[in-house]
């Protein structure tokens, strides 16, 4: 038995939450409700237009997770690493160096993207990564880079020093719903990429609307580290219940 971790996005907290003023739904205490249910990690993708996740809410939880040490607990936050300070957004690097995550995942993502639809073309972004990268991992976070299943590209991530990359598993995620055929087939590239980066000395992670039922076929992933997972994963806590959802979640990371 092999248990894959599970890193919850707290993301659409965040975002319930900024739709009033004060802090109901309170992020950190999701996170307090993850942690207790059995969670790997927790995740954060704070964007500069501060749509759900705050600085604020990066910090608190940084603190949070130090806090459960002994439980091994993992804390990833995400985000487009080029995307310029914004108000009391000090920037993706800035604000990993001074809360110290275990990892940061960089992602190709712009403001103007509803959300994260593409993993990175290191033939274009890989000159200006590379500082980043060796930035982040001497102040002693691991790096993943958010990818596409592209062979090519997956070499280029290598060759940067990127310590895991994460498979981009929306197109995955859409061709399951489409036809167990076509999500086969994409899962196949998907198992493709995983074993090439594995061959390479990465860590593979995962996600993007992944749910409990496409992960049926992605838990099957060769070498598989961790999935983060946040939308589905809180539209389920809407009908089943956090913690149900959380078990469950945990049931399917299990293989
Ligand atoms: C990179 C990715 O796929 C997710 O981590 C991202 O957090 C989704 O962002 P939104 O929650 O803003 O859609
Ligand atoms: N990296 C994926 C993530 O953190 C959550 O993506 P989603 O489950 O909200 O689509």
């Amino acid at each position: 038995m092999s248990q894959i971790s599970l890193s919850v996005n707290l993301n659409k907290i965040a975002l319930l939450r900024n739709s009033r003023d004060g802090d109901f739904p309170s992020v950190v205490e999701f996170g307090k409700r993850s942690i207790a249910a059995g969670v790997q990690g927790l995740t954060v993708h704070p964007r500069p237009d501060q749509r759900h996740i705050r600085p604020h809410d990066v910090r608190e939880l940084a603190d949070l997770v130090r806090q459960h040490a002994a439980q091994h607990l993992e804390f990833n936050i995400e985000g487009n690493p080029f995307a310029p300070a914004r108000d009391d957004y000090p920037g993706l690097v800035e604000l990993a160096i001074e809360t110290q995550p275990h990892q940061c995942t960089l992602v190709p993502d712009s403001d103007a993207q509803k959300t994260s639809d593409h993993g990175f073309d290191l033939n274009e972004s890989g000159d200006k990564l590379q500082p980043l990268i060796t930035r982040l991992k001497n102040a002693g976070i691991r790096v993943s880079l958010f990818m596409d299943p592209d062979l090519a590209q997956i070499e280029l991530a290598a060759k940067l020093g990127a310590d895991r990359i994460e498979l981009y598993t929306g197109p995955f995620a859409h061709a399951f719903t489409e036809s167990g055929d076509a999500g086969q087939a994409v899962f196949e590239a998907h198992s493709k990429a995983a074993i090439r980066a594995t061959e390479l000395g990465m860590g593979v992670n995962a996600g993007h609307d992944l749910n409990l039922d496409n992960m049926q076929l992605y838990n099957q992933l060769p070498g598989l580290l961790e999935v983060s997972i946040g939308h589905a994963l809180t539209v389920d806590a809407l009908l089943m219940g956090f913690d149900n959802t959380i078990a469950a979640y945990l049931a399917v990371c299990r293989t």
